[in-house]
């Protein structure tokens, strides 16, 4: 793999991690360019939110190591300062925007706190306008609580908050997975549009294929911790090459799915060595 770069936001090289004898994620590299979008697909257990939660400090790697616009992400980080510029490299968006919210505190003041941490010279008020148009949220959702909003406004919110600090990366686990289709569609355009307009960096873990192929560029497959395909999205669901990968799309329901041969499929796979890579 080539020497992370200033215009890739995002460098991992060699990411490891060991639970006990689980090795949760297995020589994982991958890199994001500027204003670029990757996939991690996979199913349950292969790996995805691990990788994720190293990327953003919540775990750390037994090995490996990740490089942000170029520059090294440090392990620990010692202090408010070396913390809040931590923050700004990698910003995260879960499943569920109601763990992340606090259910007490409104639209505007959960995007005014994190502006004065940030940035504490700033002009909040209009910046908090600016955020919420940007998400498509009038200003009428600033006095909102999180339960007077939908599932598609909240997580609209969770957005417009990661942006807030302006980070290199967003990392999006599952972001849309709990959302009515329609509320999907609105919430993937949105995103889309923002990264038109800004040199942000995704990273969408997901396990539907759905979403990988409407916003990303370029997608990896996990599986038991480590990497079994990689490549440019079209290229990876219109031609896979792992058996793996294409157990994951058979397993998209559509007309003429089959359960009969996708279950003879993943028992063949089963029986395979682990860690195969072609
Ligand atoms: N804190 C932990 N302690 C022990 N084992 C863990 C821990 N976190 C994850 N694992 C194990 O590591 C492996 C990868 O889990 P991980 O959650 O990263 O997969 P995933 O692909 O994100 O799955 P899901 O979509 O269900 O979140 C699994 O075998 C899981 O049981």
């Amino acid at each position: 793999m080539s020497e992370p770069t200033e215009t890739n936001v995002l460098d991992v090289r060699g990411l490891r991690r060991d639970f006990g004898a689980v090795r949760a994620v297995d020589d994982v590299s991958f890199a994001v360019p500027e204003g670029g979008s990757l996939g991690i697909v996979g199913e349950s257990g292969s790996g995805k939110t691990t990788t994720a939660r190293i990327l953003v400090g919540l775990e750390r790697a037994d090995a490996g190591d990740i490089h942000v616009r170029g520059r090294p992400r440090a392990a620990r980080v010692r202090g408010r300062a070396q913390r809040l510029a931590r923050a700004r490299e990698i910003q995260m968006v879960f499943q569920d925007p109601y763990l992340s919210l606090d259910p007490r505190t409104s639209v505007e003041a959960a995007l005014g706190e994190t502006l004065r941490l940030h940035f504490p010279h700033a002009d909040h008020a209009r910046r908090v306008r600016e955020l919420l148009d940007q998400v498509g949220l009038g200003t009428r959702a600033a006095d909102a609580l999180p339960r007077q909003l939908s599932g598609g406004q909240r997580q609209r919110v969770a957005i417009a908050r990661a942006l807030a600090v302006e980070p290199a990366v967003l990392v999006l686990d599952e972001a849309v997975a709990a959302l009515d289709v329609s509320v999907q569609a609105q919430i993937l355009n949105l995103l889309a549009d923002i990264r038109e307009r800004t040199s942000i960096g995704y990273l969408f873990i997901t396990h539907d294929l759905g979403v990988v192929r409407h916003v990303t560029d370029d997608v990896i497959v996990m599986r038991h911790g480590g990497v079994v395909e990689a490549g440019a999205t079209a290229d990876v669901l219109s031609a896979p090459r792992h058996p793996y990968t294409r157990l994951l799309l058979e397993s998209v329901p559509r007309p003429g799915w089959d359960p009969e041969r996708i279950a003879a499929a993943r028992r063949a796979l089963t029986n395979r060595p682990a860690h195969t890579t072609h």
